[in-house]
């Protein structure tokens, strides 16, 4: 595994060049990244970016195409057995068995692990104390989401995979699902886990990795991601339909809505005086003026919507 580290200082997670392909679809088109230990990392990306298969690799439920990946310092396929008992994984699907109850399903999941964590607990934690008797198939999605997270953790894993742990889940759980992801991390559990929701990403991640169409799209901290360039958003409201053309020199001008535009660029106090000036100068009348940082999402949706890159097929 030339140049991946081994054994008790690699990172959590390590994956190199990896490729996952179906027939003749690359889902995933050579991925690089890394996520130390004690710390978060988001996968980003719209549906079908490759999220999950990747996600599988580590998991050690699926074999490269190509390239590597190391967890713990363990090949995720190849030392299964020896890495189970140290993650916990968090199933999109949640599927467990059916027909058992809440209760049961987790006191089997502990019962699995040689210090687990205390069921009552869990089931407290994740407001599922009173659907200990319920038989899974009964239960709500987020319930059921809610169950499968406290399955993930009654191990006390070092890894965690969680493939879209909030999905379904009520403000609420969706609250009590990020301190509980906090707290994992303050105690140095490492956690993998790929999102939608860009406040998730943004509340919890360390480092944030974007990808599109199968390859890594931009990376790096919450921080760096917004900051990038020093950008700020300014948002103006003036007569829709405006001729953009001789506004958009190094700038990024788009009408979000009819008469709303948002312009990002080198928007120092120079900036923003050329800028109003231009809608003075073609006779627009601006009615509002409004600027912001720019936020994950708009990094995100400029990284996303852009034409595909085409390197994966
Ligand atoms: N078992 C499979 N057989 C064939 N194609 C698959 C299979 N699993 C995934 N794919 C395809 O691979 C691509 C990546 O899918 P993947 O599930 O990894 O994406 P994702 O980023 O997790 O998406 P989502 O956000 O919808 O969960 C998609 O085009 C998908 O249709």
């Amino acid at each position: 595994m030339g140049g991946l580290m081994v054994g008790g200082d690699a990172a959590a997670v390590e994956v190199r060049d990896v490729v996952v392909r179906y027939g003749d679809t690359t889902a995933v088109g050579g991925v690089s990244l890394r996520l130390p230990r004690g710390r978060v990392l988001a996968l980003l990306g719209h549906n079908g970016a490759g999220k999950t298969s990747l996600l599988q690799v580590c998991e050690g439920f699926r074999r490269p195409d190509g390239g590597q990946a190391r967890v713990l310092g363990l090949d995720p396929v190849g030392d299964h057995d020896a890495l189970m008992p140290r993650l916990g994984i968090m199933l999109q699907s949640g599927g467990v068995y059916p027909w058992a109850t809440a209760g049961e399903i987790l006191r089997l999941f502990a019962s699995f692990a040689a210090n687990p964590l205390d069921t009552d607990m869990l089931l407290d934690r994740l407001g599922l104390r009173k659907f200990e008797r319920t038989r899974f198939r009964r239960l709500s999605g987020g319930e059921q989401q809610r169950l499968s997270l406290a399955v993930a953790l009654v191990g006390r894993p070092e890894l965690v995979f969680l493939d879209e742990p909030t999905a379904g889940m009520d403000t609420e759980a969706r609250h009590t699902t990020w301190q509980l992801i906090e707290e994992l991390r303050a105690d140095g559990v490492s956690v993998l886990l790929t999102t939608h929701l860009l406040d998730e990403a943004e509340r919890l991640a360390d480092d944030v990795v974007i990808m599109r169409a199968g390859l890594v799209a931009a990376t790096g901290t919450p921080a760096e991601l917004t900051s990038a360039a020093g950008i700020d958003v300014l948002e103006v409201r003036a007569d829709p339909g405006l001729d953009l053309t001789g506004l958009r020199a190094g700038r990024t001008v788009t009408e979000t809505s009819a008469g709303e535009y948002a312009i990002t660029g080198s928007l120092d106090t120079a900036g923003l005086a050329e800028v109003l000036a231009w809608f003075a100068r073609v006779g627009a009348d601006v009615t509002a003026v409004n600027t912001r940082r720019r936020t994950l999402e708009d990094v995100y949706l400029s990284l996303t919507t852009q034409t595909p890159v085409g390197a994966a097929q």
